[in-house]
Protein backbone atom coordinates (compact mmCIF):
# COMPACT_ATOMS: atom_id res chain seq x y z
CA UNK A 1 0.00 0.00 0.00
CA UNK A 2 1.29 3.46 -1.33
CA UNK A 3 1.50 6.01 1.71
CA UNK A 4 -1.53 7.67 0.78
CA UNK A 5 -3.10 4.36 -0.21
CA UNK A 6 -2.35 3.80 3.24
CA UNK A 7 -3.91 6.85 4.82
CA UNK A 8 -6.72 6.65 3.12
CA UNK A 9 -7.35 2.83 4.47
CA UNK A 10 -6.82 4.54 7.71
CA UNK A 11 -9.44 7.02 7.12
CA UNK A 12 -11.71 4.34 5.91
CA UNK A 13 -11.24 2.58 8.68
CA UNK A 14 -12.53 5.34 10.78
CA UNK A 15 -14.89 6.47 8.92
CA UNK A 16 -16.78 2.83 8.90
CA UNK A 17 -16.22 2.64 12.90
CA UNK A 18 -17.96 5.98 13.09
CA UNK A 19 -20.56 4.56 10.95
CA UNK A 20 -21.28 1.30 12.67
CA UNK A 21 -22.21 3.97 15.77
CA UNK A 22 -24.08 5.60 13.57
CA UNK A 23 -26.08 2.83 12.58
CA UNK A 24 -25.97 1.16 16.06
CA UNK A 25 -27.85 4.62 16.92
CA UNK A 26 -30.72 4.40 14.39
CA UNK A 27 -30.79 1.07 14.79
CA UNK A 28 -31.97 1.40 18.56
CA UNK A 29 -34.50 4.38 17.32
CA UNK A 30 -35.77 2.19 14.59
CA UNK A 31 -35.82 -0.87 16.85
CA UNK A 32 -38.65 1.23 18.74
CA UNK A 33 -40.48 2.44 15.99
CA UNK A 34 -40.84 -1.13 14.60
CA UNK A 35 -42.20 -2.45 17.90
CA UNK A 36 -44.14 -5.79 17.22
CA UNK A 37 -44.98 -4.59 13.85
CA UNK A 38 -44.65 -7.08 11.23
CA UNK A 39 -44.08 -7.27 7.18
CA UNK A 40 -46.03 -8.81 5.43
CA UNK A 41 -45.26 -11.91 3.28
CA UNK A 42 -46.74 -14.61 1.32
CA UNK A 43 -46.61 -18.62 1.09
CA UNK A 44 -48.80 -20.67 -1.51
CA UNK A 45 -51.29 -20.92 0.10
CA UNK A 46 -52.13 -16.81 0.15
CA UNK A 47 -54.42 -15.32 -2.25
CA UNK A 48 -51.81 -12.90 -4.88
CA UNK A 49 -48.58 -15.36 -3.96
CA UNK A 50 -47.79 -15.70 -7.96
CA UNK A 51 -48.81 -12.51 -9.00
CA UNK A 52 -46.49 -11.43 -6.29
CA UNK A 53 -43.45 -13.97 -7.77
CA UNK A 54 -44.39 -12.62 -11.24
CA UNK A 55 -44.18 -9.29 -10.67
CA UNK A 56 -41.43 -8.92 -7.84
CA UNK A 57 -39.40 -12.24 -7.62
CA UNK A 58 -39.55 -12.80 -11.26
CA UNK A 59 -35.43 -13.73 -11.25
CA UNK A 60 -36.56 -16.95 -9.03
CA UNK A 61 -37.23 -20.33 -10.51
CA UNK A 62 -38.38 -23.46 -9.07
CA UNK A 63 -37.56 -26.85 -10.17
CA UNK A 64 -39.59 -29.39 -8.66
CA UNK A 65 -37.59 -32.95 -7.64
CA UNK A 66 -39.32 -34.45 -11.12
CA UNK A 67 -37.46 -32.44 -13.55
CA UNK A 68 -34.16 -34.45 -12.37
CA UNK A 69 -33.35 -37.37 -13.36
CA UNK A 70 -34.37 -40.45 -10.61
CA UNK A 71 -30.74 -41.66 -10.68
CA UNK A 72 -28.87 -38.68 -9.99
CA UNK A 73 -31.74 -37.84 -6.94
CA UNK A 74 -30.24 -40.96 -5.58
CA UNK A 75 -26.08 -40.16 -6.45
CA UNK A 76 -26.49 -36.58 -5.05
CA UNK A 77 -28.45 -38.33 -1.93
CA UNK A 78 -26.39 -40.54 -0.92
CA UNK A 79 -23.17 -38.21 -1.73
CA UNK A 80 -24.26 -35.70 0.11
CA UNK A 81 -25.16 -38.35 3.34
CA UNK A 82 -21.46 -39.37 2.83
CA UNK A 83 -19.93 -36.35 3.47
CA UNK A 84 -21.65 -35.66 6.59
CA UNK A 85 -20.93 -39.25 7.78
CA UNK A 86 -17.24 -38.90 6.66
CA UNK A 87 -16.76 -35.40 9.18
CA UNK A 88 -16.75 -33.61 6.40
CA UNK A 89 -19.42 -30.51 6.99
CA UNK A 90 -18.04 -28.11 9.65
CA UNK A 91 -19.53 -24.94 11.13
CA UNK A 92 -17.80 -22.14 9.66
CA UNK A 93 -16.18 -19.30 12.15
CA UNK A 94 -17.16 -16.33 10.07
CA UNK A 95 -17.14 -12.38 10.74
CA UNK A 96 -19.82 -10.53 11.09
CA UNK A 97 -19.88 -6.72 11.96
CA UNK A 98 -16.34 -7.36 13.73
CA UNK A 99 -17.13 -10.00 15.68
CA UNK A 100 -16.53 -13.91 14.79
CA UNK A 101 -19.55 -16.25 15.19
CA UNK A 102 -20.09 -20.16 13.99
CA UNK A 103 -22.49 -20.46 11.25
CA UNK A 104 -25.49 -22.41 12.26
CA UNK A 105 -25.09 -24.51 9.30
CA UNK A 106 -22.27 -26.76 8.84
CA UNK A 107 -20.56 -26.65 5.37
CA UNK A 108 -17.65 -27.80 2.76
CA UNK A 109 -16.79 -26.91 -0.16
CA UNK A 110 -16.56 -28.54 -3.63
CA UNK A 111 -15.60 -27.65 -6.62
CA UNK A 112 -12.86 -27.19 -9.69
CA UNK A 113 -9.52 -28.17 -8.37
CA UNK A 114 -7.48 -25.47 -6.77
CA UNK A 115 -10.62 -22.93 -6.35
CA UNK A 116 -11.50 -21.44 -3.05
CA UNK A 117 -14.57 -19.04 -2.20
CA UNK A 118 -14.44 -16.27 0.25
CA UNK A 119 -17.62 -15.02 2.11
CA UNK A 120 -17.47 -13.15 5.99
CA UNK A 121 -14.16 -13.05 6.07
CA UNK A 122 -13.48 -16.70 5.71
CA UNK A 123 -12.04 -18.41 2.71
CA UNK A 124 -13.01 -22.14 2.18
CA UNK A 125 -10.76 -24.32 -0.28
CA UNK A 126 -12.35 -26.67 -2.61
CA UNK A 127 -12.27 -30.47 -2.00
CA UNK A 128 -11.86 -31.11 -5.89
CA UNK A 129 -14.92 -32.88 -7.72
CA UNK A 130 -14.06 -34.97 -10.26
CA UNK A 131 -15.20 -35.24 -13.72
CA UNK A 132 -16.76 -37.64 -15.58
CA UNK A 133 -13.98 -40.47 -17.30
CA UNK A 134 -11.45 -39.00 -14.82
CA UNK A 135 -9.21 -41.33 -13.00
CA UNK A 136 -9.24 -38.83 -9.67
CA UNK A 137 -7.25 -36.08 -9.04
CA UNK A 138 -3.79 -36.89 -8.03
CA UNK A 139 -1.92 -35.20 -5.45
CA UNK A 140 1.89 -34.06 -6.70
CA UNK A 141 2.80 -37.36 -6.24
CA UNK A 142 0.31 -38.68 -7.87
CA UNK A 143 -1.73 -40.28 -5.49
CA UNK A 144 -5.27 -40.22 -5.64
CA UNK A 145 -6.33 -37.19 -2.95
CA UNK A 146 -9.08 -38.32 -1.79
CA UNK A 147 -10.29 -42.23 -1.12
CA UNK A 148 -13.04 -43.77 -3.43
CA UNK A 149 -15.81 -43.02 -1.38
CA UNK A 150 -15.33 -39.51 -1.60
CA UNK A 151 -14.35 -39.11 -5.11
CA UNK A 152 -17.95 -40.98 -5.71
CA UNK A 153 -19.41 -38.49 -3.41
CA UNK A 154 -17.66 -35.63 -5.20
CA UNK A 155 -18.64 -36.62 -8.81
CA UNK A 156 -22.19 -37.01 -8.20
CA UNK A 157 -21.59 -33.53 -7.21
CA UNK A 158 -20.48 -32.54 -10.19
CA UNK A 159 -22.35 -34.64 -12.11
CA UNK A 160 -25.46 -32.27 -10.60
CA UNK A 161 -23.59 -29.40 -11.55
CA UNK A 162 -23.31 -30.42 -14.90
CA UNK A 163 -27.71 -30.75 -15.05
CA UNK A 164 -27.85 -27.63 -13.32
CA UNK A 165 -25.23 -25.89 -15.79
CA UNK A 166 -27.76 -26.47 -19.20
CA UNK A 167 -31.04 -26.51 -16.92
CA UNK A 168 -30.49 -22.95 -15.67
CA UNK A 169 -29.53 -21.54 -19.36
CA UNK A 170 -32.92 -23.45 -20.79
CA UNK A 171 -34.82 -22.15 -18.08
CA UNK A 172 -33.96 -18.77 -18.53
CA UNK A 173 -34.15 -19.00 -22.04
CA UNK A 174 -37.45 -20.51 -21.84
CA UNK A 175 -39.08 -18.46 -19.22
CA UNK A 176 -37.38 -15.03 -20.76
CA UNK A 177 -36.90 -13.60 -16.56
CA UNK A 178 -39.36 -11.11 -16.38
CA UNK A 179 -37.34 -7.57 -15.19
CA UNK A 180 -38.42 -6.94 -11.62
CA UNK A 181 -39.57 -3.53 -10.72
CA UNK A 182 -36.76 -3.33 -8.67
CA UNK A 183 -34.08 -3.81 -11.30
CA UNK A 184 -33.30 -0.14 -11.22
CA UNK A 185 -33.10 -0.23 -7.49
CA UNK A 186 -29.22 0.20 -5.74
CA UNK A 187 -28.27 -2.22 -3.41
CA UNK A 188 -25.47 -2.94 -1.30
CA UNK A 189 -24.09 -6.04 0.48
CA UNK A 190 -25.54 -6.27 3.97
CA UNK A 191 -23.69 -8.79 6.71
CA UNK A 192 -24.91 -12.33 5.37
CA UNK A 193 -24.90 -15.93 7.25
CA UNK A 194 -24.74 -15.87 10.62
CA UNK A 195 -25.96 -12.76 11.07
CA UNK A 196 -27.33 -12.34 14.33
CA UNK A 197 -29.60 -10.91 16.95
CA UNK A 198 -30.17 -7.23 16.55
CA UNK A 199 -28.40 -7.02 13.45
CA UNK A 200 -31.51 -8.53 11.58
CA UNK A 201 -34.27 -6.72 13.18
CA UNK A 202 -33.63 -3.67 12.13
CA UNK A 203 -32.08 -3.79 9.41
CA UNK A 204 -34.96 -3.24 6.64
CA UNK A 205 -35.62 0.07 7.73
CA UNK A 206 -32.50 1.13 8.11
CA UNK A 207 -31.78 0.34 4.52
CA UNK A 208 -35.15 2.00 3.48
CA UNK A 209 -33.27 5.44 5.22
CA UNK A 210 -29.58 4.27 3.38
CA UNK A 211 -31.32 4.08 0.06
CA UNK A 212 -32.98 7.59 0.18
CA UNK A 213 -29.67 9.10 1.67
CA UNK A 214 -27.60 7.13 -1.32
CA UNK A 215 -30.30 8.64 -3.94
CA UNK A 216 -29.99 11.86 -2.55
CA UNK A 217 -25.91 11.59 -2.65
CA UNK A 218 -25.98 9.96 -6.55
CA UNK A 219 -28.74 12.70 -7.94
CA UNK A 220 -25.97 15.50 -6.08
CA UNK A 221 -22.87 13.31 -7.94
CA UNK A 222 -24.56 12.90 -11.05
CA UNK A 223 -24.61 9.17 -11.50
CA UNK A 224 -26.93 6.78 -11.81
CA UNK A 225 -25.58 3.73 -10.41
CA UNK A 226 -22.81 2.73 -8.03
CA UNK A 227 -22.80 -0.66 -8.35
CA UNK A 228 -18.89 -1.43 -9.76
CA UNK A 229 -18.28 -3.58 -12.40
CA UNK A 230 -16.66 -6.61 -12.77
CA UNK A 231 -12.49 -6.80 -13.05
CA UNK A 232 -11.84 -7.37 -16.70
CA UNK A 233 -9.69 -10.43 -15.97
CA UNK A 234 -13.53 -12.27 -14.47
CA UNK A 235 -14.51 -14.19 -17.24
CA UNK A 236 -18.61 -13.79 -18.40
CA UNK A 237 -20.85 -15.78 -16.24
CA UNK A 238 -21.94 -17.73 -19.80
CA UNK A 239 -19.53 -18.98 -22.16
CA UNK A 240 -20.62 -20.25 -25.43
CA UNK A 241 -24.47 -20.48 -24.04
CA UNK A 242 -23.65 -22.58 -21.22
CA UNK A 243 -23.35 -21.27 -17.84
CA UNK A 244 -20.06 -22.87 -16.04
CA UNK A 245 -20.88 -22.99 -12.36
CA UNK A 246 -17.26 -23.96 -10.72
CA UNK A 247 -18.12 -24.24 -7.20
CA UNK A 248 -21.07 -26.20 -4.58
CA UNK A 249 -21.03 -24.85 -1.07
CA UNK A 250 -22.90 -27.83 0.71
CA UNK A 251 -25.23 -27.06 3.72
CA UNK A 252 -26.26 -29.31 6.65
CA UNK A 253 -28.62 -28.75 9.84
CA UNK A 254 -30.42 -30.82 11.84
CA UNK A 255 -32.76 -28.28 13.97
CA UNK A 256 -33.63 -30.77 16.41
CA UNK A 257 -29.85 -30.37 17.59
CA UNK A 258 -30.21 -26.43 17.34
CA UNK A 259 -31.01 -24.32 20.58
CA UNK A 260 -30.63 -21.22 19.59
CA UNK A 261 -32.07 -20.50 15.83
CA UNK A 262 -33.39 -16.92 15.42
CA UNK A 263 -36.23 -15.87 14.66
CA UNK A 264 -37.11 -14.19 11.17
CA UNK A 265 -37.48 -10.89 12.63
CA UNK A 266 -39.01 -8.60 9.94
CA UNK A 267 -42.18 -10.78 8.66
CA UNK A 268 -42.63 -13.48 11.49
CA UNK A 269 -41.54 -16.21 8.63
CA UNK A 270 -40.20 -18.60 11.70
CA UNK A 271 -36.55 -20.09 12.67
CA UNK A 272 -33.39 -18.98 10.36
CA UNK A 273 -31.26 -21.58 9.04
CA UNK A 274 -29.13 -19.27 7.56
CA UNK A 275 -30.10 -15.34 7.50
CA UNK A 276 -30.85 -12.64 5.23
CA UNK A 277 -27.70 -12.10 2.67
CA UNK A 278 -26.61 -11.50 -0.40
CA UNK A 279 -24.47 -14.34 -1.92
CA UNK A 280 -21.22 -12.69 -1.75
CA UNK A 281 -18.02 -13.60 -4.38
CA UNK A 282 -20.02 -14.62 -7.51
CA UNK A 283 -19.75 -13.05 -10.83
CA UNK A 284 -21.84 -10.57 -11.59
CA UNK A 285 -25.58 -11.40 -12.58
CA UNK A 286 -24.44 -15.15 -12.85
CA UNK A 287 -27.14 -17.34 -11.61
CA UNK A 288 -27.13 -19.45 -7.94
CA UNK A 289 -28.90 -22.96 -8.48
CA UNK A 290 -29.82 -24.79 -5.39
CA UNK A 291 -30.29 -28.21 -4.49
CA UNK A 292 -32.83 -29.30 -1.69
CA UNK A 293 -32.61 -32.52 0.37
CA UNK A 294 -34.75 -32.71 3.46
CA UNK A 295 -33.88 -36.14 5.89
CA UNK A 296 -34.62 -37.58 8.42
CA UNK A 297 -31.99 -36.90 10.71
CA UNK A 298 -32.37 -39.93 13.48
CA UNK A 299 -32.84 -43.23 12.58
CA UNK A 300 -36.02 -43.50 14.53
CA UNK A 301 -37.48 -40.57 12.78
CA UNK A 302 -36.72 -42.49 9.35
CA UNK A 303 -39.96 -44.12 9.23
CA UNK A 304 -41.75 -40.76 9.51
CA UNK A 305 -42.44 -39.61 5.85
CA UNK A 306 -43.71 -36.32 4.67
CA UNK A 307 -46.76 -38.13 3.91
CA UNK A 308 -47.04 -39.05 7.23
CA UNK A 309 -46.73 -35.42 8.62
CA UNK A 310 -49.03 -34.38 6.53
CA UNK A 311 -51.33 -36.91 7.41
CA UNK A 312 -50.90 -36.54 11.20
CA UNK A 313 -51.89 -32.92 10.67
CA UNK A 314 -55.10 -34.10 8.74
CA UNK A 315 -55.74 -36.32 12.04
CA UNK A 316 -55.78 -33.89 13.97
CA UNK A 317 -57.77 -30.94 12.27
CA UNK A 318 -60.33 -34.06 11.74
CA UNK A 319 -60.54 -34.72 15.44
CA UNK A 320 -60.95 -31.04 16.06
CA UNK A 321 -63.84 -30.84 13.86
CA UNK A 322 -65.28 -34.13 15.20
CA UNK A 323 -65.12 -32.84 18.61
CA UNK A 324 -66.86 -29.32 17.71
CA UNK A 325 -69.67 -32.05 15.84
CA UNK A 326 -69.33 -33.24 19.11
CA UNK A 327 -70.76 -30.82 21.31
CA UNK A 328 -74.30 -30.95 19.61
CA UNK A 329 -75.62 -27.68 20.62
CA UNK A 330 -75.00 -25.61 17.43
CA UNK A 331 -71.60 -22.96 17.63
CA UNK A 332 -71.85 -19.38 18.20
CA UNK A 333 -70.29 -16.61 15.40
CA UNK A 334 -67.17 -16.51 18.42
CA UNK A 335 -66.68 -20.33 18.38
CA UNK A 336 -66.26 -20.59 14.68
CA UNK A 337 -64.25 -17.51 14.65
CA UNK A 338 -62.04 -19.37 17.39
CA UNK A 339 -62.50 -22.53 15.26
CA UNK A 340 -61.11 -20.81 12.16
CA UNK A 341 -58.06 -19.22 14.07
CA UNK A 342 -57.33 -22.69 14.81
CA UNK A 343 -57.28 -24.46 11.55
CA UNK A 344 -55.26 -21.34 10.11
CA UNK A 345 -52.59 -21.15 13.04
CA UNK A 346 -52.42 -25.54 12.09
CA UNK A 347 -51.94 -24.34 8.30
CA UNK A 348 -49.20 -22.16 9.46
CA UNK A 349 -47.49 -25.15 11.65
CA UNK A 350 -47.81 -27.26 8.55
CA UNK A 351 -46.36 -24.68 6.60
CA UNK A 352 -43.21 -24.14 8.81
CA UNK A 353 -42.80 -28.28 8.88
CA UNK A 354 -41.06 -27.56 5.83
CA UNK A 355 -37.76 -26.04 4.74
CA UNK A 356 -38.47 -22.77 2.80
CA UNK A 357 -36.32 -20.28 1.29
CA UNK A 358 -37.19 -16.74 1.68
CA UNK A 359 -36.87 -13.64 -0.17
CA UNK A 360 -37.60 -9.55 0.31
CA UNK A 361 -36.36 -7.10 -1.93
CA UNK A 362 -33.45 -5.24 -0.94
CA UNK A 363 -33.97 -1.96 0.22
CA UNK A 364 -37.77 -2.26 0.32
CA UNK A 365 -40.36 -2.53 2.75
CA UNK A 366 -43.65 -2.11 0.94
CA UNK A 367 -43.14 -5.31 -1.48
CA UNK A 368 -44.45 -8.30 0.79
CA UNK A 369 -41.92 -11.20 1.45
CA UNK A 370 -41.93 -14.50 -0.15
CA UNK A 371 -41.39 -17.72 1.51
CA UNK A 372 -40.98 -20.93 -0.82
CA UNK A 373 -41.41 -24.28 0.30
CA UNK A 374 -39.16 -26.69 -0.74
CA UNK A 375 -39.68 -30.69 -0.96
CA UNK A 376 -37.29 -33.22 -0.59
CA UNK A 377 -35.48 -33.16 -4.29
CA UNK A 378 -36.67 -29.54 -5.25
CA UNK A 379 -34.57 -27.19 -6.50
CA UNK A 380 -34.66 -23.54 -7.21
CA UNK A 381 -32.68 -20.93 -9.11
CA UNK A 382 -31.90 -17.42 -8.77
CA UNK A 383 -31.28 -16.04 -11.82
CA UNK A 384 -30.62 -12.48 -13.80
CA UNK A 385 -29.67 -10.05 -10.99
CA UNK A 386 -31.86 -11.47 -7.95
CA UNK A 387 -29.26 -11.89 -5.80
CA UNK A 388 -27.90 -8.42 -6.17
CA UNK A 389 -31.67 -6.66 -5.87
CA UNK A 390 -33.00 -9.28 -3.31
CA UNK A 391 -31.50 -11.08 -0.17
CA UNK A 392 -32.57 -14.61 0.91
CA UNK A 393 -32.27 -16.71 3.63
CA UNK A 394 -33.25 -20.07 4.80
CA UNK A 395 -35.90 -21.06 7.42
CA UNK A 396 -35.64 -24.06 9.17
CA UNK A 397 -38.33 -27.43 8.47
CA UNK A 398 -38.53 -30.19 10.66
CA UNK A 399 -36.18 -32.61 9.70
CA UNK A 400 -32.83 -32.52 9.02
CA UNK A 401 -31.60 -30.82 5.39
CA UNK A 402 -28.86 -30.67 3.13
CA UNK A 403 -28.51 -28.25 0.29
CA UNK A 404 -26.16 -27.87 -2.96
CA UNK A 405 -25.21 -24.41 -3.76
CA UNK A 406 -23.90 -23.92 -6.89
CA UNK A 407 -22.04 -20.91 -8.09
CA UNK A 408 -20.21 -18.87 -10.28
CA UNK A 409 -17.39 -18.06 -8.30
CA UNK A 410 -14.92 -14.56 -9.24
CA UNK A 411 -11.70 -16.65 -9.65
CA UNK A 412 -9.41 -13.41 -10.52
CA UNK A 413 -7.88 -13.80 -7.20
CA UNK A 414 -9.15 -16.68 -5.51
CA UNK A 415 -7.22 -19.79 -7.30
CA UNK A 416 -3.96 -21.48 -6.56
CA UNK A 417 -2.88 -20.84 -9.89
CA UNK A 418 -2.79 -17.25 -9.25
CA UNK A 419 -1.47 -17.12 -6.29
CA UNK A 420 1.56 -19.29 -7.56
CA UNK A 421 2.48 -16.76 -10.13
CA UNK A 422 1.74 -13.74 -7.65
CA UNK A 423 5.01 -16.16 -5.36
CA UNK A 424 7.08 -16.26 -8.55
CA UNK A 425 6.52 -12.65 -9.12
CA UNK A 426 7.83 -11.76 -5.61
CA UNK A 427 10.16 -14.11 -5.91
CA UNK A 428 11.97 -13.24 -8.88
CA UNK A 429 13.53 -10.29 -7.20
CA UNK A 430 15.64 -12.29 -4.99
CA UNK A 431 18.97 -13.21 -5.99
CA UNK A 432 21.24 -16.35 -5.32
CA UNK A 433 24.76 -16.19 -5.50
CA UNK A 434 25.64 -19.59 -6.56
CA UNK A 435 29.49 -19.56 -5.58
CA UNK A 436 28.96 -17.51 -2.02
CA UNK A 437 25.43 -18.89 -1.76
CA UNK A 438 24.35 -15.25 -0.45
CA UNK A 439 21.19 -13.53 -0.91
CA UNK A 440 20.19 -10.38 -2.29
CA UNK A 441 17.73 -8.18 -3.72
CA UNK A 442 17.80 -7.26 -7.65
CA UNK A 443 15.70 -4.48 -7.66
CA UNK A 444 15.44 -1.65 -5.16
CA UNK A 445 12.86 0.55 -6.89
CA UNK A 446 10.02 1.66 -4.43
CA UNK A 447 7.55 0.66 -6.59
CA UNK A 448 9.16 -3.03 -7.18
CA UNK A 449 9.61 -3.43 -3.42
CA UNK A 450 5.72 -2.12 -2.76
CA UNK A 451 4.54 -5.01 -4.85
CA UNK A 452 6.60 -7.41 -2.86
CA UNK A 453 5.92 -6.50 0.50
CA UNK A 454 1.61 -6.41 -0.82
CA UNK A 455 2.54 -9.87 -2.55
CA UNK A 456 4.06 -11.13 1.51
CA UNK A 457 0.82 -9.73 2.73
CA UNK A 458 -1.41 -11.38 0.55
CA UNK A 459 0.03 -14.65 0.95
CA UNK A 460 0.20 -14.45 4.64
CA UNK A 461 -3.18 -13.55 4.96
CA UNK A 462 -5.56 -14.16 2.48
CA UNK A 463 -3.92 -17.82 2.16
CA UNK A 464 -1.99 -19.37 4.57
CA UNK A 465 -3.34 -18.34 7.92
CA UNK A 466 -6.63 -19.00 6.01
CA UNK A 467 -5.77 -22.18 5.48
CA UNK A 468 -3.94 -22.45 9.10
CA UNK A 469 -7.10 -21.54 10.46
CA UNK A 470 -9.63 -23.74 8.58
CA UNK A 471 -8.69 -24.92 5.35
CA UNK A 472 -6.36 -27.49 6.67
CA UNK A 473 -9.33 -29.19 8.70
CA UNK A 474 -10.04 -30.99 5.70
CA UNK A 475 -6.67 -32.22 4.89
CA UNK A 476 -7.75 -35.79 7.03
CA UNK A 477 -9.82 -36.28 4.43
CA UNK A 478 -8.57 -35.15 1.11
CA UNK A 479 -4.62 -34.17 0.54
CA UNK A 480 -4.84 -31.62 -2.30
CA UNK A 481 -3.97 -28.60 -0.51
CA UNK A 482 -1.37 -29.94 1.60
CA UNK A 483 1.65 -29.38 -0.81
CA UNK A 484 0.48 -26.22 -2.82
CA UNK A 485 0.23 -24.89 0.54
CA UNK A 486 3.76 -26.10 2.11
CA UNK A 487 5.45 -24.78 -0.77
CA UNK A 488 3.64 -21.84 -0.44
CA UNK A 489 4.41 -21.68 3.02
CA UNK A 490 8.48 -22.21 1.70
CA UNK A 491 7.78 -19.29 -0.29
CA UNK A 492 6.37 -16.81 2.30
CA UNK A 493 9.64 -18.00 4.30
CA UNK A 494 11.44 -16.55 1.35
CA UNK A 495 9.57 -13.29 1.60
CA UNK A 496 10.16 -12.95 4.96
CA UNK A 497 14.21 -13.02 4.18
CA UNK A 498 13.64 -10.59 1.71
CA UNK A 499 12.04 -8.03 3.84
CA UNK A 500 15.28 -8.58 6.44
CA UNK A 501 17.63 -8.05 3.21
CA UNK A 502 15.29 -4.40 2.68
CA UNK A 503 15.94 -3.92 6.37
CA UNK A 504 19.45 -4.12 6.04
CA UNK A 505 20.07 -1.79 2.68
CA UNK A 506 17.78 0.45 5.14
CA UNK A 507 20.19 0.18 7.94
CA UNK A 508 23.51 0.77 5.74
CA UNK A 509 24.91 4.02 6.36
CA UNK A 510 25.86 3.51 2.79
CA UNK A 511 23.05 3.70 1.14
CA UNK A 512 22.22 6.65 -0.61
CA UNK A 513 19.99 9.38 1.80
CA UNK A 514 17.43 9.91 -0.59
CA UNK A 515 16.34 5.92 -1.28
CA UNK A 516 16.86 5.21 2.05
CA UNK A 517 13.71 7.15 2.76
CA UNK A 518 11.71 6.01 0.01
CA UNK A 519 12.54 2.85 0.62
CA UNK A 520 11.90 3.06 4.68
CA UNK A 521 8.88 3.87 3.97
CA UNK A 522 7.72 1.12 2.26
CA UNK A 523 8.82 -1.13 4.56
CA UNK A 524 7.96 0.65 7.90
CA UNK A 525 4.24 0.63 5.94
CA UNK A 526 4.26 -2.85 5.32
CA UNK A 527 5.43 -3.80 8.69
CA UNK A 528 2.98 -2.04 10.60
CA UNK A 529 0.32 -3.25 8.78
CA UNK A 530 1.25 -7.03 8.94
CA UNK A 531 1.43 -6.42 12.52
CA UNK A 532 -1.76 -4.94 12.88
CA UNK A 533 -3.55 -7.64 10.83
CA UNK A 534 -1.60 -10.27 12.84
CA UNK A 535 -3.33 -9.45 15.80
CA UNK A 536 -6.59 -9.82 14.56
CA UNK A 537 -5.64 -13.33 13.25
CA UNK A 538 -4.34 -13.79 16.88
CA UNK A 539 -7.15 -12.75 18.24
CA UNK A 540 -9.29 -15.13 15.85
CA UNK A 541 -7.18 -17.90 16.30
CA UNK A 542 -7.75 -17.51 20.43
CA UNK A 543 -11.93 -16.94 20.16
CA UNK A 544 -12.01 -20.05 17.75
O1 LIG B 1 -29.73 -23.76 1.57
C1 LIG B 1 -30.22 -22.97 0.78
O2 LIG B 1 -31.32 -23.13 0.23
C2 LIG B 1 -29.46 -21.69 0.46
C3 LIG B 1 -28.28 -21.49 1.33
C4 LIG B 1 -27.65 -20.17 1.08
O3 LIG B 1 -28.30 -19.19 0.90
C5 LIG B 1 -26.18 -20.08 1.02
O4 LIG B 1 -25.48 -21.05 1.30
O5 LIG B 1 -25.69 -18.99 0.66
FE1 LIG C 1 -27.13 -17.70 -0.11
Amino acid sequence: MKPRQRKQYFRNMKRSDDSEREKRRKRRRLIQELGEQRIPYLSPADPGFQELWDSSYAGLALRQSSALPDGLHERVQSALITLQRRGCLLRDLVRVRDRDVFTAVSRALVGQPGYTYRYLDTRLFTIPWHCEGEEGQKDEKEKPCCDSDLRDACKALWELNQFFCSDVKQQTNARGVKRSRSDTENSEDTPGEGMCEESVKDRLLEEKQEKEKKEEEEEDSGQGCSHSSPPSSTPPPDVAGLVQFNITIINYMDPSAMTQLKEEPYYGMGKMAVGWHHDEDLVPLSPVAVYSYSCPAEPKKEEVTEKDVEGQSKEKVKEKETETEGEGEGTSKEELKEEREGLEKEEVQKEKACWRVGLKVAWDIHTPGLALPLQSGDCYYMTADLNRTHQHCVLAGETARFSSTHRVVQCCTGTLDYIKKRCSEALENLHTDPEKNTKSLKSLLPSALQRIEDIHSEVEFEWLRQYWFQGRRYARFCSWWTKPMEQMEKDWKEMERMTQLLLDVVEDENTAQENRREMADVLLNALTDRQQHRQTWRDRYLLS
